[in-house]
């Protein structure tokens, strides 16, 4: 009696048993048809156990076995990594990676792989600038084998140059390079470089814009090993490749690396356990490193567990660092928002024939609408944020549940016509830009001027070919672009970051101002930030006016440190919601409760409390803080308080995750 043993994709810590009397154990990795209730699905096989819980006359027997493909043992360890470290169901781990044309009862019919064509010739590399010569040098000495590094690199410092030539070195030794970045969407120029620098490597991208059976094609792609190099998103750290040789995470510190439903995990973190996993070297760059990396590399108690590489110097020889300035808002006057020193600096480079870029991390024409007679204010009501006001096409709209409704004429509660916009987004910016600059060719760039992929490229493409001279952009536009006319930066509106609640707040807020100062002053011409500021004295602005990242990062791991946060405490977050609070708090109190806690001593439960955006789409929702100074210690204590959560009673409306290494509180 040969039964095999299938992961499911359930939300269930099991795996199912099927009668499978032709199998062998060259199936294990094959997906499988099986019955499940009334319907059939797509499972994997797990294994084939000598014999099952459940007497065999209680077992069914599998549909079909599917010849192809079948997935790698490294595949398997990386997916069992997974469902134990972030407390997930095997089978869902296992199916959500792989793409959903596998997961097709009726799968798609996979054209054929185009024949090759001859390659063009490769685009040619530059000569090494003396720091990048150093940081090959070092990844290079430590050979092969898991050695993970941290390449911190200021902006235009030539980082992925450095990956090109650790890519090429994979080739060459006949191995595959997997590439991660945070927002395929802002990176379609790194996708072209690698491209043309590595013609013949047959390489793919694999992320969540791509077509079904594009995904498809690409994974099969990487599977099969024709393409060489893979370059992706978070997802993409599951593309099974059987001869991995290096991986490289790009702009490590990116919260998009976090996978923030289902399965939630970190494709940072996911990636540095595949590497020591299959003895591989990783490298992980950025300009404003993770306090996590960063101590990892720097901080004494670590013991240098990543080697650090540093680029301080820009790679373009005259190119510099540009010069940051703040303006201290309490002493100059501002026209919308906007400061004389800045205005006059945007007039010098259209005088010029430069470009500016104003950065505002708020899309919208204002965050909200607001009656001044009897203090009505354009709320949600599905959430607990307020609606932003969208002039452009006239709408309110929530940015957290997606709502919309069309702007009232008069105040709803008082029917007072005098309803204003209060505080300023890009849209407002803009108009007022074009107000200001008549002649101007000013452009938005931000989630709403371009909504897909597509967009956005035409819209860079339209920032390159020099077609704008004022630029109004959020973060997206912040991240790894080159304009080599843009020669002003000006900073608005980031003070509100310095006091958030998240403790995270300060790190992403550095992160953005670096990231989007780098913008300026990346070719010949110098470059100038100008940042408007309430605060002018505040540390954090004092480290990016000199550019001092490491300060910065001491700064934050002392309060780290006191405080037994992540590096120096592990994490879990409890989350449950529901229609009413009170449930989800009483759902929270009891998991707190669980007797069980008392044999782990070094853990800590926190009391429940509502989240920060306490309501979401019509939702109420909590949380629970559990909070180790060891991760061992806590994992230990997860694996037993999940199960004893999973048994807790609660109304049919309560859904509840469990979250290990959150970003966000
Ligand atoms: N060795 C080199 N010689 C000349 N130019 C170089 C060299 N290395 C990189 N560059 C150029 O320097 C610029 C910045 O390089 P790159 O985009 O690799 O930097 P980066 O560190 O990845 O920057 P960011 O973090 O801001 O995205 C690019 O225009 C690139 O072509
Ligand atoms: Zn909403």
């Amino acid at each position: 009696m040969i039964i095999v043993r299938v992961a499911l994709d359930l939300p269930l810590h099991r795996c199912f048993d099927y009668l499978a009397p032709a199998a062998t154990a060259a199936d294990v990795g094959r997906r499988v048809r099986v019955p499940f209730g009334r319907r059939s699905t797509i499972g994997v096989i797990v294994e084939l156990p000598a014999a099952s819980e459940f007497p065999p006359e209680q077992l069914k027997p599998v549909e079909a076995i599917l010849p192809e493909p079948v997935l790698p043992a490294d595949w398997f360890r990386l997916c069992e990594f997974c469902a134990a470290y972030y407390q997930a169901p095997l089978g869902e781990v296992m199916l959500s990676t792989l793409p959903a044309g596998l997961k097709r009862l009726d799968p798609p019919q996979a054209r054929p792989p185009k024949p090759a064509k001859a390659p063009p010739p490769p685009s040619p590399a530059p000569a090494l600038t003396a720091e990048q010569a150093a940081a090959l040098a070092a990844v290079r000495a430590a050979g092969p084998g898991f050695h993970p590094f941290l390449l911190f690199g200021v902006t235009g410092s030539g980082k992925t140059e450095v990956y090109l030539r650790l890519i090429a070195d994979a080739l060459e030794k006949g191995g595959q390079a997997l590439v991660l970045v945070p927002e395929i969407n802002l990176t379609p120029q790194l996708e072209a470089r690698v491209a043309a620098r590595f013609p013949g490597a047959g390489l793919v991208s694999l992320h969540s814009e791509l077509t079904e059976a594009a995904r498809l094609r690409n994974w099969q792609a990487a599977h099969s090993g024709r393409a060489r190099i893979v370059l992706g998103t978070r997802l993409a750290v599951f593309a099974p490749l059987s001869e991995l040789a290096l991986i490289i995470v790009d702009e490590e510190h990116d919260p998009s690396f976090k996978q923030q439903d289902g399965m939630r995990y970190s494709a940072r973190d996911v990636a540095v356990f595949r590497a020591r996993d299959g003895k591989v070297p990783i490298v992980l760059g950025s300009a404003t490193p993770s306090l996590e990396s960063w101590a990892n590399a720097t901080a004494p108690e670590m013991r240098g567990r990543y080697a650090l590489l540093t680029l301080k110097e820009r790679a373009v020889e005259q190119a510099r660092l540009p010069a940051v300035q703040r303006i201290d808002l309490r002493k100059e006057k501002a026209e919308e928002g906007l400061s004389g020193i800045l205005l006059e600096a945007i007039e010098k480079r259209l005088a010029r024939g430069e470009q500016s870029l104003v950065f505002l991390n708020r899309r919208g024409y204002a965050p909200v609408l607001a009656c001044t007679a009897c203090g009505w204010i354009s709320a949600c009501r599905r959430c607990a944020a307020n609606l932003v006001l969208h002039l452009k096409d006239r709408r309110l709209r929530c940015h957290h549940c997606g709502y919309e409704t069309r702007i009232p004429k008069a105040c709803p509660t008082c029917g007072n016509q005098d309803i204003h916009p209060f505080g300023r987004g890009t849209q407002r910016l803009e108009e007022f830009l074009v107000e200001r600059f008549p002649d101007a060719r000013i452009l938005r760039a931000d989630r709403d001027a371009a909504k897909s992929r597509k967009q956005w490229e035409a819209l860079v493409e339209k920032i390159h070919a020099g077609e704008a001279d004022i630029l109004v952009g959020t973060q997206m536009l912040a991240k790894g672009h080159d304009f080599p006319k843009l020669t002003l930066v000006g900073v608005v509106g980031a003070d509100a970051a310095l006091f958030a609640a998240d403790c995270r707040a300060p790190e992403r807020l550095f992160a953005q101002l670096m990231q989007v100062a780098g913008r300026a002053g990346r070719a010949e011409l110098p470059g100038e930030v100008l940042i408007q500021t309430q605060y002018p004295d505040h540390p954090l602005y004092a480290a990016v006016v000199n550019h001092d990242y490491p300060a910065f990062a001491a700064t934050q791991l002392a309060e780290r440190k006191v405080a037994g946060f992540p590096p120096y405490g592990f994490q879990a977050m409890l989350r449950a919601e529901a229609p009413q609070m009170a449930d989800a708090i009483a759902f929270l109190a009891s998991a707190r409760a669980w007797p069980g806690a008392e044999a782990h001593p070094a853990v800590t439960l926190y009391d429940p409390v509502p989240m920060r955006l306490a309501k979401l789409a019509n939702l109420e929702r909590g949380q629970l803080l559990a909070e180790s100074p060891s991760r061992p210690a806590l994992q230990a204590f997860l694996g037993e308080w999940r199960q004893a959560v999973e048994t807790i009673k609660a109304p049919s409306r309560l859904r509840w995750h469990l979250e290990v290494d959150p970003l966000e509180f």
